[in-house]
């Protein structure tokens, strides 16, 4: 079965410069009892194959709400988004995506094989590749061997690694990832995100993260984009200049400390919109 398989090499899909992720005047407001809720308003941007795209902004300025959108999960009430060229429903439909949430979700019931499996199974794929698919994944995020584990056995970095394998099994392009690490302590987080680094790197991924932390967003980003809220918006987006290869005391160098410098100017200009 071929299904998702990647065709392009990482080199082309990188040079491609084809957007994954296409947003124009993209809005959601949500009727409340309270009045409207401008979750997102006006939002102008492009995700290119292979960029590594953190989005970060202080609580309700929209960041899980454009994930949403782009997966399916919520309906724009203006603008328009496209997934790969297609409609979210479309990319939903041909798994275009994998999506990591902030708690990791295992079945408790499940092995980690069992629980990586699970869109496998959901998709028809037949027991060998299953297989094989599970065991590569597991590789990937540096749990081989835990296969048979339950959740219950492993740590809480361990099971959102868990996670992120079973989002990477069917070989979508692009992983959508809402404050994956957020409940993690700094050493255990510090740890995944060079992991998520060399993953990104080896697989060609491209990745749409959700985060508080600055210096999560600046060590793990292609581009920054810094969103304010009421109405949730974008305000900033910020190449970055490091290079790919990112070890952890990158963290002390001039060019890391500027972006981070920047995105939190950016933050606080945002929040002093509506003060
Ligand atoms: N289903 C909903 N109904 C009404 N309002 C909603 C709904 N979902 C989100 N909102 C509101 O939309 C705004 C944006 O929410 P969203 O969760 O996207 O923000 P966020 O930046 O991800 O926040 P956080 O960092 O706290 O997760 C918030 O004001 C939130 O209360």
């Amino acid at each position: 079965m071929t299904v998702g398989r990647v065709t392009e090499t990482l080199a082309e899909r990188r040079a491609s410069g084809r957007p994954v992720i296409e947003a124009r005047g993209l809005g959601l407001t949500f009727q409340t009892a309270d009045g409207p809720v401008h979750a997102l308003k006006d939002v102008d941007l492009s995700i290119s194959a292979g960029d590594f795209v953190s989005f970060i902004g202080p609580s309700g300025c929209g960041k899980t709400t454009f994930l949403r959108i782009a997966a399916d999960l919520e309906t724009p009430t203006s603008g328009t988004i496209s997934v790969n060229g297609m409609t979210p429903a479309e990319a939903r439909e041909a798994r275009a995506y994998g999506y990591v949430f902030q708690a990791a979700g295992l079945f408790p019931w499940r092995t980690i094989g069992g629980n990586v499996s699970l869109p496998l199974e959901v998709m028809g794929y037949p027991q060998a590749e299953r297989r094989e698919r599970v065991a590569r994944v597991l590789d990937l995020v540096e749990l081989a061997g835990f296969e048979k584990k339950y959740p219950w056995q492993l740590s809480g970095g361990m099971q959102q690694r868990a996670s992120i394998a079973r989002a990477l099994s069917f070989d979508a392009e692009l992983l959508l990832m809402d404050e994956p690490f957020g409940a993690l302590d700094e050493i255990v987080r510090d740890r995944l995100n060079e992991e998520l680094l060399k993953l990104w790197d080896r697989t060609g991924k491209t990745i749409a993260f959700v985060t508080h932390s600055i210096p999560e967003a600046v060590y793990l980003s292609t581009r920054i984009v810094v969103m304010s809220p009421r109405p949730g918006r974008v305000t900033d987006i910020i190449e970055s200049p490091l290079p790919r290869e990112r070890p952890l005391h990158i963290r002390e160098s001039r060019d890391f400390l500027d972006i981070a410098a920047r995105v939190r100017d950016g933050l606080r200009a945002g929040v002093g919109d509506v003060v």
